[in-house]
This record gives structure tokens, C-alpha cells and sequence, in this order.
């Protein structure tokens, strides 16, 4: 639960104030709601801005007590992310990658954010640092720029904060040119809706409280005169939506040149194709200083595996430059590479920072799935809302979250649950932005306790006491599915979340399997089945086939981990099904540098992978060593009998299921029909190419025919092997 001082320094504007939950229960599989004091608080004045002369000082050391409705003290924080009882937290898995990654911090206290951000910390009951935070917070201090991957929930949202209004404190006053009305923020902050837009100012004001660091909103809906008048008074963080920004932007009432600060939150969502054409613009053809001289930071709780990659092969920094040029590789619109581009176009030497299995789900949800039939949901719905109101499950302040697919059916649910005695509203693109405020209010208020969304409403929201999320009409990509049922099971709460199944969603019944699985939830036999039966689909939903194989990780699939060294993963824990029996074989010889080689795995793992095939990739290497499931091995130049043969005797291939160590290659053939291909190359120059051509293959064929039809349809410069068979190619 939000802290009631800083909701009111933060709320400043709007009418309306956070109420507290009641503790309540639901049935055995339900999900617990946690307890808390309902908090009517006065606001306290507005901050006063400060002007930057007067900055880095220390703030004052004492804000208004902020009483509760009944008097008392204010209202105790629940557990959060990172307390002690905030879940298992501490056990979860952090992976960082890339150069000198700065070590994490245990307490707020280890980190140097000046002593009026602690005193903000301190006063929102943030009594350690999440996760996400712990790592997070040090590398952005570093200057670093840094893709984060966090679940929902868990504080992505201060963990970006932080560090910029700790650096704006720190660093120049914000400039404005004289007599000019441009201004010229040293931070950006771009996220994909307006409600989102609000919420992330609400926290920056709440964290800059008597720092001096002014955060100003500007978001699309909404007059856009009341806005400029707040940015005339001074910005030093603008939280803006991308197309209002853009408007600002061509009316030079902003300017970005002074940015040293750009956060993207929601980041996999921001660089999707709806939003490609603003964000390209905003970064890269307005005034903001290039990648390398600007602090770029994505946050979400899912990255495609494909944005990954991309900032890996595209954006990476080392000796030899960005691993790839990206120049050889016509890249086709609506393809994920198109995305890929992006996420590399604005970092620079990041470091890949994944609290949890990136995209994964928190334990804290209990996810539950029911097959309903299309016209069957209304009346489950009605069942599931009236159950909980007979079991008094929620709670009076308990909120229900309703996803649905269209405005109209959000419209129409929210028109027929009103009828039949249930108090809801709704919230879609459709409506004004004045409505869509409104709308929230009296959810968050629990005047209308369910609220009927598209996914305007699914993406960053934190809405405290969401206690259920109804998935009425189950999205198609995962990914959405995880940021939905994330309004719930926040911040060390716990929260339930039920989806309504049927045909229809067949394409997402693998994926959600497996996430079910990795959240330690209990997947119906029936869903098992269907997961089964879609064994292979197309590419619609970025996890097909992904997940089974390696994860979604795919840095922490495939290349090693920082300190690395060690093996990452092994056969457990990624399906553990039986052998597959298709493979990739990717060998270079040794003086192909092993960061190159290792791209080329990644590349190829995650492409593929992501076609549903169940794929091995072993990788030739000087070193001999293994990541996860790529396993790397010595290749001399003997050919492909001579690379298997090495690959089955390296200790490491015990890391790849269906092999034993030790054992010869003519295991491939009891695992059944078998296919490799043996792509090597001594040559960096020719190396590339080959990454080069086989992105352009990925993208313009359906890679089945790469496993079925190979021989001659590739255009590329490589050979295809038949098992057994010794090719050495492009030597
Ligand atoms: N260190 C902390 N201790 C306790 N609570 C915290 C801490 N940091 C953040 N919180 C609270 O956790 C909640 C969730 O934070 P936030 O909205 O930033 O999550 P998020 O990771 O951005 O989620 P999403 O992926 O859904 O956008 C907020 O209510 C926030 O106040």
C-alpha cells in the first residue's frame, strides 16, 4: 500500500485521495489480501519548487504526520518487494550481463542518493530496497546504461527514479535559454499510456519531495494549456506520453538537448511497432544528445527475446564495435527485427539486468484457468462475482479487474454487470481522457469496485487492492497476460488472477502452461493437453516455443553470466521433455573471437526457438565453453564428425539434454530422425555475413523449411549436413 504523505504530495491535483483495504480472505485457492488501515489523509502543501541555485541541499527533516480517517498514525506500509515479508524474495534468481557490472547493494544506506532522496525513502516506508532495485540503483549511478526486466510489481518504477533525481541534484541546473519558453529538461521519462504517464509523475514527486528536482506531466487527452503552464515554471523530469511529447517537441516548447536522462518504462511496449514511429523520432531526430552521451534505461516486466538480441548484436560495446553492423540486413517493418534495431539504436554498453525469468509471473498471483465457452462467460462471470461477494472474499475495499479484448465489449460488459447489480465501470481508448479519470477514481476509491479494461488498463498501473484480475477475454501474446494479471499480487501482496479459456485461445495454451508452471502454479490437465497439441504455431505469439526450449532469458541461456565461468542451467527446469531431434549446429574454428561466436548461437537459438522448434545449438569455440543449453566446444577444423565427436566427449554436454558426457555421436541417432547443419567459418568478415543472411533468411522464410527443405532454398553460404556427414564450409 502506498504511503498516504507521499500519495498526497503527489496527488496535489487530484481530487480525489487513496483509501485503505480491509484484510480479507478468499476460499482455499484463492488468493490472501492483505490487511491494512483505511488512510484518509489531509494533503500536505505542495512542494515548492526550488530553483537551482538552491539545490543539493538537504531536505527538511520533517513532513506532516499523516493521520489516518480515525486519527491515529499513518497507515503501515504492507510488505513490500523487497521486505522481509514481502515473499520469497530473497532466493529469486538476478542474472546481470554485460561489462563491469557494478555490485549490487544490500540497503538503502549503501547507496549514495543524497541525503533528501533517503529522507523520501525514508518517509515512503520503503524499509530496504527490492531486488530490482538492489541492482538497478548502483548501476544507474554508475552512469550505465541498463535494459532491466523485473517482475510487476516489484518496484521497477523507483528503481529508475532514484538515481535520476539523485544525478539531476548532483549535476548542472537545468538551462533555459533567456526569453525563451523552450524548455530544456535534463530527464525524460516515456511510457505508453496517460494513466501510466500520471502514476510514474505521482512517484517522482513523491521521491524529488524538497530535492529541488521539479517533475512536470504531459500526456495526450488532456488541455494541452495547463500543461504548458507547468512547464513553464520549470522541469527537470518530464514524465510525458510519446504523441503529446511530439507535440510539445514541434511547438519548440521543448527542446531535448539537454537530456541526460531517457527511461523508458514499459520499454518492450515503447518499442513495438505502434510506437516506433515516435519513439525513432523523439530519440533520434529531435535535438536529444546520442546514445553514449545520454544515460538510456528500459524497464519492463517482458522483453521479447528479439529486443535482446538485437541491443546485444546491434548496440553492445566491445573492442571490435557493435558485433554486428547492421547494415547487411535489409530490415523488414512489421518483423521483429524492426524492434530489435530500435532497442540497440538507443543503448550503449549496457548491462541486461533480469530479476526473475525474464517475462515470468510472481509466485504471489495464484493464476487460475477455467474453460469457458464464449457464451458462457457472462454467466461465470457472474458466478465468480457473486461467490466472492457471498464468501466476503475481498473485502468491502476489494477491487476486480476485468480485461476484455474490445471497447465495445468493455462497454457493453460494464452496461450488463451495472444492470444485474454489480457496480462497475470501464476504461478504454474510446472514452475521453476525462472519463478515463474518472473511471479510475472510482475504482481506486471502491465506489464502482470493478472495473471493465482493455489493455489500456494493462500495463503499469498500481492500483492498491486489486485483489482479482478476470482475464473475460484472454489476450493474444503472454506477455500482455503477464503484465494484466500484474495489477494484482503487488509489492509483496498476494492477489489472484482467473482466466476464461476456450478455443479460441488455443495459441496461447503453451505459453500460458509454462508460465503457470514457472510461477508454481497448478495447470489443468486440459491445458496441459491443448499446450501439447499446439506444439508448433507461427510467430504471432512471441513466446511460441520459446519458453520450453531455453527460456526467455536468452542472455542467460546462451552467453556467460558476468563473473561467468560457470554453466548456467542444465536439463532441468527447461522442460525437461524428451530429445528433440532436430538441431542447429553452428561451429567456428578457434580464431572466430568467442563474443562472436556466441552472438551467432544467440541469434540463432532465440530465432528459432521462437518458430516453436524445439532446436540445439552447439557452438564451436576456442575456449570450450558452455552456456546453458548452447553448448560451446572446441572446433578444430575437422569436420562435422570430428565436431560432434568433440561436442559428445566435452564435459559441458552434459548441460545439452538427450546427451550424456562421454557418449558418441551416433546417439543423435537412437534419439531418432536427425538433422544438422554445420555453419562454420574462420573469417570474422565471412562470420557476419553468415549472421547476416541467416536474419535474412529467419525473416523471409517460415524457418520450418530451414529443418525440412534445406538444400539449396538457404541462399546462403553455408552448407547443410545430413547426419554424420563431414562438411566444412565457408573456410
Ligand atoms: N523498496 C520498496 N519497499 C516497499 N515497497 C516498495 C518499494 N519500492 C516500491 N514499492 C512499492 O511497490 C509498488 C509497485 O511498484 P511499481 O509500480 O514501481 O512496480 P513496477 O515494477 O513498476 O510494476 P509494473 O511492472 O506493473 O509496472 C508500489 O506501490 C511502490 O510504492
Amino acid at each position: 500500500m502506498r504511503t498516504s504523505w507521499a500519495d498526497s504530495v503527489a496527488n496535489a491535483e487530484s481530487s480525489a485521495f487513496a483509501t485503505g483495504a480491509s484484510a480479507s480472505t478468499t476460499d482455499t485457492t484463492a488468493a490472501n489480501a492483505t490487511a491494512a488501515a483505511v488512510v484518509s489523509a489531509p494533503r500536505p502543501p505542495r512542494a515548492a519548487y526550488v530553483p537551482p541555485h538552491l539545490r543539493n541541499r538537504a531536505a527538511s527533516s520533517e513532513l506532516p504526520a499523516t493521520p489516518s480517517a480515525d486519527g491515529s498514525s499513518a497507515a503501515k506500509l504492507a510488505p513490500g518487494p523487497g521486505a522481509p515479508s514481502g515473499g520469497s524474495r530473497s532466493d529469486i534468481p538476478v542474472e546481470t550481463s554485460g561489462d563491469n557490472v557494478p555490485p549490487p547493494v544490500s540497503t538503502f544506506a549503501d547507496i549514495d542518493l543524497g541525503d533528501a532522496v533517503n529522507e523520501n525513502i525514508r518517509r515512503c516506508k520503503y524499509v530496504k530496497p527490492t531486488p530490482v532495485q538492489r541492482h538497478a540503483i548502483p548501476i544507474l549511478l554508475a552512469g550505465r546504461d541498463l535494459m532491466a526486466c523485473a517482475q510487476t510489481g516489484s518496484g521497477k518504477t523507483a528503481a529508475f527514479c532514484f538515481p535520476i533525481i539523485s544525478g539531476i541534484m548532483r549535476g548542472p541546473p537545468s538551462q533555459r535559454q533567456r526569453g525563451s519558453k523552450t524548455v530544456c529538461p535534463p530527464a525524460l521519462i516515456l511510457s505508453p499510456t496517460r494513466e501510466l504517464s500520471i502514476q510514474i509523475h505521482e512517484e517522482a514527486r513523491k521521491f524529488s519531495y524538497q530535492t529541488g528536482v521539479r517533475a512536470v506531466v504531459a500526456y495526450g487527452g488532456a488541455p494541452i494549456n495547463q500543461q504548458l503552464r507547468d512547464l513553464e515554471r520549470g522541469v527537470d523530469i518530464l514524465v510525458a506520453t510519446p504523441g503529446r511529447l511530439v507535440d510539445l517537441l514541434e511547438r519548440a516548447r521543448v527542446s531535448l538537448q539537454n537530456i541526460r536522462y531517457l527511461a523508458l518504462d514499459e520499454a518492450d511496449r515503447m518499442l513495438d511497432m505502434g510506437f516506433e514511429p515516435q519513439i525513432r523520432r523523439i530519440v533520434e531526430q529531435m535535438d536529444m544528445p546520442p546514445r553514449g552521451e545520454r544515460q538510456t534505461m528500459l524497464f519492463s516486466a517482458t522483453f521479447p527475446r528479439e529486443i535482446q538480441i538485437a541491443a546485444m548484436l546491434f548496440g553492445i560495446g566491445n573492442d571490435d564495435g557493435p558485433l554486428m553492423s547492421p547494415e547487411p540486413v535489409t530490415v523488414l517493418p512489421c518483423s521483429p527485427l524492426y524492434e530489435m534495431r530500435l532497442a540497440s539504436d538507443f543503448l550503449f554498453n549496457y548491462i541486461f539486468l533480469a530479476v526473475g525469468r525474464v517475462g515470468s509471473s510472481t509466485e504471489l498471483i495464484v493464476q487460475r484457468v477455467e474453460f469457458v465457452l464464449e457464451p458462457d462467460k457472462r454467466s461465470y462471470l457472474m458466478d465468480l462475482l457473486h461467490a466472492q461477494k457471498v464468501n466476503g472474499a475481498y473485502g468491502k475495499q476489494a477491487l476486480t479487474l476485468v480485461f476484455v479484448e474490445t471497447k465495445k465489449g468493455a462497454d457493453s460488459l460494464e452496461h450488463w454487470l451495472s444492470m444485474h447489480g454489480f457496480p462497475a465501470t470501464s476504461i478504454h481508448g474510446d472514452r475521453t481522457q476525462q472519463e478515463r479519470e474518472r473511471a479510475l477514481r472510482s475504482f481506486k476509491n471502491g465506489a464502482t469496485p470493478i472495473l471493465v479494461a482493455t489493455d489500456v488498463a494493462a500495463r503499469g498501473l498500481d492500483i492498491p487492492h486489486v485483489s482479482h484480475v478476470i482475464n473475460f477475454d484472454l489476450p493474444n501474446d503472454i506477455d500482455d497476460y503477464v503484465h494484466r494479471i500484474g495489477r494484482t499480487g503487488r509489492a509483496g501482496k498476494s492477489g489472484l488472477a482467473t482466466a476464461f479459456f476456450n478455443e479460441n485461445n488455443s495459441s496461447l495454451a503453451r505459453p500460458l502452461a509454462e508460465l503457470m508452471q514457472e510461477s508454481s502454479q497448478e495447470v489443468p490437465d486440459w491445458l496441459s493437453r491443448y499446450a501439447t497439441a499446439r506444439s508448433s504455431y507461427g510467430g504471432r505469439n512471441r513466446r511460441s516455443g520459446g519458453a520450453r526450449f531455453g527460456g526467455r532469458d536468452f542472455r542467460r541461456d546462451s552467453s556467460a553470466r558476468s563473473g561467468g565461468g560457470e554453466y548456467y542451467g542444465g536439463g532441468n527446469g527447461y522442460g525437461g521433455g524428451p530429445y528433440a531431434a532436430s538441431g542447429i549446429f553452428v561451429a567456428f574454428s578457434e580464431n572466430v573471437p568467442f563474443h562472436m561466436v556466441l552472438s551467432a548461437s544467440v541469434l540463432l537459438f532465440s530465432l528459432l526457438a521462437s518458430v516453436g522448434k524445439d532446436i540445439y545449438t552447439l557452438l564451436g569455440d576456442s575456449a570450450g565453453r558452455s552456456c546453458g543449453r548452447v553448448c560451446t566446444c572446441h572446433c578444430g577444423g575437422g569436420g562435422f564428425d570430428d565436431f560432434l565427436t568433440r561436442c559428445t566427449r566435452a564435459q559441458h554436454l552434459r548441460t545439452v539434454e538427450g546427451y550424456e558426457s562421454g557418449s558418441s555421436p551416433s546417439i543423435a541417432s537412437d534419439a531418432g530422425p536427425f538433422t544438422g547443419y554445420l555453419i562454420g567459418s574462420s573469417q570474422k568478415r565471412l562470420s557476419r555475413a553468415i549472421y547476416a543472411e541467416i536474419i535474412r533468411f529467419c525473416l523471409q522464410y517460415d524457418m520450418e523449411r530451414i529443418l525440412t527443405e534445406p538444400d539449396g532454398k538457404v541462399g546462403v553460404s553455408f552448407d547443410t549436413v545430413a547426419k554424420g556427414t563431414t562438411t566444412a564450409v565457408g573456410e
